[in-house]
C-alpha cells in the first residue's frame, strides 16, 4: 500500500470515528469528501453530493469564499436554508472553517467542521437566543435613548400645561411617588421620561410596563420574577421582573387603571415596604426603585366604584400631574405642528411648509387623539404632499369636512335654512362614510331612524360611494 493510499484510509477511519460533521471541497468548491454523520444531518445521499458543488447541498455555504479568500473561522454559527436539512427544527450549527494551503501556499482544500454534539448544539441555541435578545434590547436601548425627552425639549406654551411642566420638574428633583393622568395621547410617558432622565436616578434604567396588555395571570412575574422551577415553563436560573430590573431606577407603570385587583395589592405591599416577593421565592428583596404610574382613566371614579383600590390610589397619588388635551391647549397646535413638520424636514433635509388653508384646517380640528393623532396626521401629510407644501388634500378626509362646515357657518350671505342643511349634509356624508356606507349603522351613530336616513340621502343627493 503506497503511502497516499494509507493516509486515506486514516483520514476515512477519522471521519468515520469522529461525532462531528466534516466536508471537504477542492479550490473551485467541488465536494471531494463528506462523511456519512453530515449527509445523516442534511438528508443527503452521499454519492451524489460528491463530485457537485458544495451549493447544490447547502446553497448558502461560505465554503466557495473561504477557498477563494483564503480564510479560516471558528466556531461560527450557521442556519441553514429551510427544508435544506433533514430534521426543519434543526437547521442551525456551529460550524469552523478553514482553507488548507501546501507549502507553496496554493489552496489545496476547504474543511468546514460542523459540531453535532448534543452538549454543543445546546450552547449553539443559548447563543442563538441570546444573540437575538442582544439584537433586541439594542434595539429598545436606541429607541429609549432617542426618546429620552429632556424638559427642554417638551413642546408647549399654554399656561396650565407649563404650570404642570413645573411640577414635573420639581418632581424629578425627589423620589415620590407621580401619577400622570390623562387622555390617551397627550404626552404622560413623554413627562415621565422627562422625569426620570433629569433626576439623580438618570443613568440606571427606566423600565416601562404596560399593565393593561399583559395578560393578568402573566403580569405578577412581569413586575416581581420567579425563582427557577416556581411552575412548569420557569426559565432555567429564574428570572427578575421588572421592579428588580429598575434597581436604583424607575418603574413606569402604564395603564395603571387596567391593574387587576389581586395585583393591585402585591404592588401597594412594594409600595410599602420596597421590597418584592419573587414567584417561588423564600425571602423577599429589598429594593430602591421610584414608582412613576401613568392612566387614561379616572381612578377616583374607580375608587367610588370599587375597582381601584383606595389605599393604593393614594399611595401612588402622592404627585398629580394632569396633562392638558389638546383641543383644551390650542395655542399649541400650531406650535405642534411647526415642530414636528421641522423635524421631518431636518431628518429629510427638506423645506415643506404648510399652506394657509392646511393650518387654519389644523387649528380648527378638535384632535381627540391628541399630540399623537396630529404627529401622525402630519407624517402621513408630509409624505403625500407635492413640491414643497402641505395643501389641505394631503390632510384626512375628517379634518377636511369639519373645516368646510366651519367655513360654510363663516359665509354670512346665506339663509340659515340652507347653512344648515349643508351642514346636515356634510354630517350625514361624513357619518357613512366612518360606517362603509352601512346605513343601518350610520342611522344608529345618528340617533336617527334608518327611513329617515334614507329620506336625507335621497333629498340631498348623497351618493353611496361603497
Ligand atoms: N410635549 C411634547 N413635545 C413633543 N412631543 C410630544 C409631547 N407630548 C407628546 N409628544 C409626542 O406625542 C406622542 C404621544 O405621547 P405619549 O406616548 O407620551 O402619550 P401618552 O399620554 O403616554 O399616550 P397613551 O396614554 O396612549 O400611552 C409621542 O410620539 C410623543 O413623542
Amino acid at each position: 500500500m503506497n503511502e497516499d493510499c494509507r493516509y486515506k484510509y486514516i483520514f476515512d477511519q477519522i471521519l468515520r470515528m469522529t461525532d462531528d460533521g466534516f466536508i471537504v471541497v477542492n479550490k473551485d468548491g467541488v465536494v471531494t469528501d463528506i462523511n456519512d454523520q453530515y449527509c445523516d444531518f442534511l438528508g443527503i445521499d452521499k454519492k451524489k453530493a460528491i463530485g457537485g458543488s458544495i451549493k447544490n447541498i447547502i446553497s448558502n455555504s461560505k465554503m466557495i469564499d473561504i477557498v477563494k479568500n483564503r480564510y479560516d473561522e471558528e466556531g461560527v454559527i450557521h442556519k441553514f436554508v429551510e427544508g435544506e436539512t433533514k430534521d426543519k427544527d434543526n437547521d442551525f450549527l456551529l460550524v469552523s472553517r478553514s482553507c488548507v494551503l501546501d507549502e507553496n501556499k496554493d489552496v489545496v482544500a476547504g474543511v468546514a467542521q460542523v459540531k453535532f454534539r448534543f452538549d454543543t448544539l445546546n450552547s449553539a441555541k443559548k447563543l442563538m437566543k441570546e444573540y437575538m435578545e442582544l439584537e433586541f434590547f439594542k434595539e429598545e436601548y436606541n429607541r429609549i435613548n432617542s426618546e429620552r425627552f429632556c424638559f427642554d425639549e417638551i413642546v408647549g406654551r399654554n399656561r396650565q400645561f407649563l404650570d404642570m411642566k413645573k411640577k414635573a420638574f420639581k418632581a424629578s428633583r425627589n423620589t415620590f411617588p407621580v401619577l400622570i393622568t390623562g387622555e390617551s395621547g397627550t404626552g404622560k410617558e413623554v413627562f415621565a421620561r422627562a422625569i426620570h432622565y433629569n433626576s439623580d436616578r438618570k443613568d440606571k434604567p427606566m423600565v416601562g410596563i404596560n399593565c393593561g396588555a399583559i395578560p393578568s395571570e402573566l403580569l405578577e412575574s412581569e413586575l416581581f420574577g420567579y425563582e427557577e422551577g416556581s411552575f412548569s415553563g420557569a426559565k432555567r436560573g429564574g428570572k427578575d421582573g421588572k421592579f428588580i430590573q429598575a434597581e436604583g431606577g424607575t418603574v413606569f407603570l402604564d395603564e395603571i387603571g387596567d391593574m387587576p385587583l389581586n395585583m393591585q395589592v402585591k404592588i401597594l405591599r412594594v409600595l410599602q415596604e420596597n421590597e418584592v416577593d419573587k414567584i417561588g421565592g423564600k425571602e423577599p428583596i429589598p429594593i430602591d426603585v421610584r414608582v412613576i404610574a401613568a392612566t387614561k382613566r379616572n381612578l377616583v371614579e374607580m375608587v367610588k366604584e370599587g375597582s381601584f383600590r383606595e389605599d393604593l390610589f393614594y399611595r401612588l397619588n402622592v404627585i398629580n400631574i394632569e396633562m392638558v388635551p389638546l383641543r383644551d391647549r390650542r395655542e399649541d397646535i400650531n406650535l405642534f405642528s411647526n415642530y414636528f413638520l421641522s423635524r421631518l424636514n431636518d431628518e429629510y433635509k427638506s423645506f415643506v411648509t404648510f399652506s394657509g388653508e392646511a393650518k387654519t384646517c389644523l387649528q380648527n380640528y378638535s384632535w381627540p387623539g391628541n399630540i399623537r393623532e396630529l404627529n401622525n396626521v402630519i407624517k402621513s401629510a408630509y409624505a403625500t404632499c407635492d413640491e414643497f407644501v402641505i395643501q389641505l388634500t394631503d390632510l384626512p378626509s375628517k379634518l377636511v369636512t369639519r373645516h368646510n362646515v366651519d367655513k360654510l357657518i363663516c359665509s354670512d350671505n346665506k339663509l340659515l335654512k340652507c347653512m344648515m342643511e349643508e351642514y346636515e349634509s356634510s354630517v350625514i356624508k361624513e357619518y357613512l362614510k366612518n360606517s362603509n356606507y352601512n346605513c343601518m349603522e350610520a342611522a344608529e351613530k345618528l340617533g336617527i331612524h334608518r327611513s329617515l336616513l334614507y329620506k336625507k340621502i335621497n333629498k340631498y343627493g348623497i351618493k353611496m360611494e361603497k
